[in-house]
Order: structure tokens, then C-alpha cells, then sequence
């Protein structure tokens, strides 16, 4: 059993629950055969030879069988639960670990929903495979051989004829499961989609209903349930002609049994107590065959979602520590970043980012400016180590950072992203996420930087507000400073501002960063910015195209330089270029305008470089 041998690890401590279950099962199995003998004894020796003062004993006897059935059945059940959960659990927790671990390379392409079914529904099949499954197909089996032993011990000529028609049960059961198989798997494959619909839908209900498209997401979804309607309807067809057919080879069987063996007792060879044993332990073969179809189908589609699991469990996880990695001092972090001749590719694509030189001492503003699909967010991700470069290397205070483990490494950065993610939980915990021993005083004194304190307060629980996944009922902006506090709490050597203050009015914009001149004091911030406001007190601008540097400098430096950044600052600033023009001509001086530009960067009308 392929399902059994693939997940031995994980149930090996337990596997004792394993065969006792079999066991337990194989002895209410063996103990099933004792009431045809009892009926058999009942007939022949009490009620022919009447000797009716052995009824009592009789009765006892069946009623002792019952109750030690009755036992070994709970038991089975009992240790083939324990083990069919306490799998599910270890693979529960295996597949979750191993999804923290694995890196961005695998996310790039894996779809939620699909993880989500192997968390659910494969490990369900699973889980009532190896718990019961694997028991209740050995039993069919056992039952098969238990049976027919004790039937070829009465009349071996009997049960030749009567087993006859079991080949036919057994191929209608095989055909059956080949036919019920691609049956449950379109079923599977229709609610998966019918979810990911439900799923879309709810996290992007403000798109749908922006565009009004309501009326279409309805048709979808019904068009979607329609499909798992019908794969229903189809698969309760199959079960619907199963039974009856095999109820027929069935009757099939006792109609042989009764017209041969009828004909055996009529002759003498056969008693009517052997007679009616039989007739009893057909049934005992004959019921659990009605199931094979239903036990290999399970087997199968167990076998299916082990693979499915096993492909989670055995990724390979391309960004991880080596084992000769020792952990960094992080007290002694200074936040110096080096990139040397650095390249990297997405997959099988051109290079994302080509040769990328910077050195950034401790302390130092970098800005990063570029059109959209330029590689500003590549730099990022690699200085993270969310994928390993694929030539030259980035440092930090001179070490590789694939010789820094993982950990290590972030936690000396903190970032904050275009799109804010919060938890569902308080905003206290939202903004404290990650950190272990922080004080409320903290918190706050966080918020208040990033400009966030006031209208936490505004709330009516403050602090302890609860806020959706998504963070329902904050603004864009709102989440956004929330998530400029949980970087400050960090206290990171090296800060990364990802277009960070997009979502915020330029009022705003201008308060945090006026917040954030105190918090860079001291860390080697990265700014990704598609306004030149955001960038102009930037020690270094690097200027990107295509993945290439096409101009570095600082902003005094850059705006004079014929070039992409000169092109948009024209692009961003045109109402004030044409302020100085007309300036110009009416004789006031160019300093004095140029000045004015600068310092106003706060209430005039910029435009975003895309
Ligand atoms: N996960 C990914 N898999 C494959 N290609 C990617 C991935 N992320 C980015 N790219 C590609 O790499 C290039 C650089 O993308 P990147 O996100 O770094 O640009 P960006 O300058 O940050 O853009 P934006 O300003 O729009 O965020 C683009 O061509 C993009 O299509």
C-alpha cells in the first residue's frame, strides 16, 4: 500500500494504533462467523432433536458474541480514529511549517485556493483512509476468506456453485469504482472552482460592485454551480444503478444456493441447519463486496491527495540557511549595503534586474526611482532575501547576506509596502506584530511618528479596535501609517519604504516624512518613490530602466543633468517650471523661484511618474 509506506513518518509513533485497529476489526470479523455455526446448532442439534433446555444457553452464547462484537468494533473504531486524526494532525502542522518556509519563488505561482483544499479536503481523505479505509479493505478480504473457508468446511460442492457469481460481483464493484472515480474527481475539481469563485468574490467585492458587475458574478457563480450540480446528479446515477445490480448478482447467488442446496437437503446430504448457515454466511461475503467499490474509490482518491500533500512536504525551498550558517550578533549591526555587479531572473525571463553597483554606508537614504516594471521592487526583495541573486552578491557590513541566516538578516529590516496587510486583531496587535516584548508606551510612541496616534484615539476602542483581514473600515491611508508604526516599532538598521506614503494626501505625506527624518537618523533607509518629493533628501537616487541604472546622483545634481530624471521632474513639477518661466520674464530671480520650488513641495499640484 503505496499510502501507508509514503506516510510512514508521520504515523510511526503510533503505528501500534494501526494494527490494533486491524486487529480488533479481524476479530469482530472472525467472531461474525460464529452466529451462522450458532443458527447452524440451534437447527439441527436443539430444535430437531428437540432439546430445547440448550435454548437458554444458546441465547447466551449469541448474546456474549454480540457484546464481544460490539467491543472490538468500538475499538476499531476507537484506535483507527486516534490514528486517522493524529495523521492529519502531524500532516496538518507539517504542511502549514513547510508553507512559513517555503519561499517566494513557490508563491509567485501557487493559488490559494488550491492550497487550501490539499489543508482540507485532501488531508479529510486521508484521514478516513488510514483511520478506516485500510481496515475496512482488509476486511473485505478477510471476510472473503473467513467466509468461504468456513463454507467450504460445510459443503465444499455448495460453495462452489454459490460463489459462483462472485467474479460478477467483484468486476461490476471494479467497474463501478472506474466510473464513480473520475465521477468524485470532477465533483472535487467543480467545488474547487466554485469556491475559488466565493473566494474571489468576497475579496474583491468593492472591484465587482465599483464596476456594477454583480449581475455577471451571479451568473458565474450559478454557471459554476450548475456544473457541481450536475457532476452531483451524475455520481448519485452511478450509486443509484450500483446497488440495485449488485442486490441482483446477490439474489443471483441465493436463488443457486437455495435451488442447489434445497435440492442437497431434500437428498440428505445436507442438513437444514448447514442450509440455512449458508445462506447466513453468503450474506457475510456478499455485504462488504457491495463496498469494495466504495473502499478502492477511497484508496484511490487517498492515494491522489498523498501526492497532493507530498508535493508540499518535499518543495524545494531554494532561499534557506546553509548549515554552516552561525547566527550574527544583531547588536553589532551597523546597516551597511553593498551591491556588487548584481543580476537576477524571475524564472525563464530577461533579467529583472541587470549589474546593479550601490553602496549604501549605515545611515544613508537611498531612493530608488523608476517607471512601473523598472526592477525598484526586485532591489528590495533581494536585499530581503526573498529570492537569491542570480549573479555578483549584496552585502550588509561586508558579509554575504547568503551567509547571514534568513532570520537574522530581517530582522534588521523592516519595510513597509504599497499594499498594507493587517491581521485580524486589534490594531495593538497589528502594529506590534512580530515583536515579542514591547510596552503599550512604545506602541504608542510609534504611532504618534507615523502619525497614526490620533486617529487610533478617535476610535472607539482605540488601541483594541478590531480590524478585518484586510483591515475593513480604515482608509488606504490609515492602514498605511498603521504599517509605518509597525516598522518603527521594529527599530530596524536598515528601513524600506516602498512608495510608503502613496496612499496619503501630500499633507500627510510631508508629516511622516518629517517623522521619518528622525526615525532614518542612524539606518540605511531604502525609498521607493514614483514622486521626486519623496526623494529629494536622498544621499543617493538611483534612476531605473528596464532593470538598469540609467542615472545616480543626488537631486541637486540629477534635475541638471539632461535625462530620465530631468524628465521627470518636467513631467512632476511643470506647473512650477512654467511659475518660473513667467517669473523669468517678469525680471525676478531664478534663485529665488528655484528655492521656492523646493521648499514647496507640499501643497503643489505634482504629478505621479508612472
Ligand atoms: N514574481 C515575479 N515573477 C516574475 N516576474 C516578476 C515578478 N515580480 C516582478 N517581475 C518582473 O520583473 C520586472 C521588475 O518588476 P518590479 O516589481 O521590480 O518593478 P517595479 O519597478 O517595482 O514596478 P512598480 O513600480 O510597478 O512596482 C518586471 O518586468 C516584472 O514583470
Amino acid at each position: 500500500m503505496d499510502v501507508l509506506k509514503q506516510l510512514h513518518d508521520y504515523y510511526r509513533s503510533k503505528r501500534s494504533y494501526l494494527y490494533l485497529s486491524i486487529l480488533c476489526l479481524a476479530t469482530a470479523t472472525a467472531l461474525g462467523l460464529v452466529y451462522p455455526n450458532l443458527l447452524r446448532i440451534l437447527i439441527d442439534d436443539v430444535i430437531k432433536l428437540r432439546r430445547f433446555d440448550q435454548v437458554p444457553m444458546l441465547a447466551l452464547a449469541i448474546f456474549g458474541v454480540a457484546i464481544l462484537k460490539g467491543i472490538m468494533q468500538f475499538l476499531h473504531g476507537f484506535f483507527g480514529g486516534r490514528l486517522g486524526n493524529y495523521i492529519a494532525y502531524r500532516l496538518r502542522n507539517a504542511c502549514y511549517e513547510k508553507l512559513q518556509f517555503l519561499s517566494f519563488r513557490y508563491y509567485d505561482t501557487a493559488k490559494t485556493g488550491d492550497l487550501m483544499s490539499r489543508l482540507t479536503g485532501d488531508l479529510e481523505a486521508i484521514r478516513n483512509f488510514i483511520g478506516f479505509g485500510f481496515a475496512q479493505l482488509l476486511n473485505v478480504f478477510m471476510m472473503v476468506i473467513f467466509g468461504s473457508i468456513v463454507m467450504f468446511s460445510i459443503n465444499w460442492q455448495l460453495t462452489l456453485v454459490t460463489l459462483i457469481s462472485i467474479p460478477f460481483l467483484v468486476f461490476v464493484a471494479l467497474k463501478f469504482e472506474s466510473r464513480i472515480h473520475p465521477a468524485f474527481q470532477e465533483m472535487r475539481l467543480a467545488l474547487g472552482s466554485l469556491t475559488t469563485a466565493v473566494q474571489e468574490n468576497i475579496t474583491g467585492v468593492r472591484t465587482v460592485k465599483s464596476f456594477a458587475r454583480e449581475p455577471h458574478e451571479v451568473d458565474k457563480f450559478a454557471v459554476r454551480n450548475e456544473r457541481y450540480r450536475t457532476n452531483q446528479i451524475h455520481a448519485a446515477t452511478l450509486w443509484s444503478r450500483y446497488f440495485p445490480v449488485m442486490e441482483l448478482l446477490a439474489s443471483v447467488c441465493i436463488v443457486i444456493l437455495l435451488g442447489f442446496g434445497g435440492t442437497l437437503v431434500i437428498n440428505g446430504s445436507l442438513t437444514l441447519g448447514e442450509l440455512v448457515a449458508f445462506f447466513t454466511l453468503i450474506w457475510y461475503i456478499i455485504g462488504p463486496m457491495w463496498g469494495l467499490g466504495f473502499h478502492i474509490n477511497n484508496y484511490t482518491q487517498s492515494k491522489a491527495s498523498t501526492e497532493r500533500i507530498l508535493e508540499i512536504l518535499y518543495q524545494h525551498v531554494d532561499v534557506k540557511d546553509k548549515d554552516t550558517t552561525s547566527h550574527m550578533n544583531i547588536h553589532e549591526v551597523k546597516g551597511h549595503v553593498t551591491f556588487e555587479h548584481m543580476t537576477f531572473t524571475y524564472g525563464n525571463q530577461l533579467p529583472a534586474v541587470v549589474d546593479i553597483n550601490l553602496d549604501a554606508p549605515p545611515g544613508s537614504v537611498i531612493g530608488l526611482l523608476g517607471g512601473t516594471g523598472s526592477g525598484k521592487s526586485t532591489i528590495i526583495q533581494l536585499l530581503m532575501r526573498a529570492y537569491n541573486v542570480s549573479e555578483g552578491s549584496i552585502k550588509l557590513d561586508g558579509v554575504d547576506i547568503r551567509d547571514i541566516r534568513i532570520e537574522d538578516l530581517r530582522s534588521q529590516i523592516a519595510s513597509v509596502f504599497q499594499e498594507t496587510f493587517l491581521f485580524s486583531s486589534t490594531l495593538k496587535n497589528n502594529i506590534a506584530y512580530g515583536m515579542n516584548e514591547v510596552t503599550m508606551d512604545d506602541i504608542i510612541r510609534a504611532s504618534k511618528l507615523a502619525k497614526a496616534h490620533d486617529f487610533i484615539m478617535e476610535l472607539p476602542q482605540g488601541y483594541d479596535t478590531l480590524v478585518g483581514e484586510r483591515g475593513m473600515g480604515l482608509s488606504g491611508g490609515q492602514k498605511q501609517r498603521i504599517a509605518i508604526a509597525r516598522a518603527l516599532l521594529k527599530n530596524p538598521k536598515i528601513l524600506i519604504l516602498d512608495d510608503a506614503t502613496s496612499a496619503v494626501d501630500m499633507e500627510t505625506e510631508h508629516e511622516i516624512q518629517s517623522g521619518f527624518q528622525e526615525v532614518m537618523k542612524g539606518r540605511t533607509t531604502f525609498i521607493i518613490a514614483h514622486r521626486i518629493s519623496s526623494l529629494r533628501h536622498a544621499d543617493e537616487i538611483l534612476v531605473l530602466e528596464e532593470g538598469r541604472v540609467v542615472q545616480r546622483g543626488k537631486h541637486e545634481q540629477l534635475i541638471d543633468i539632461p535625462g530620465a530624471y530631468q524628465d521627470i521632474y518636467h513631467v512632476q513639477y511643470a506647473d512650477h517650471i512654467e511659475r518660473l518661466r513667467v517669473a523669468d520674464e517678469l525680471y525676478l530671480s531664478p534663485d529665488e523661484n528655484q528655492r521656492d520650488i523646493q521648499s514647496d513641495t507640499h501643497s503643489e499640484q505634482v504629478r505621479t511618474y508612472e
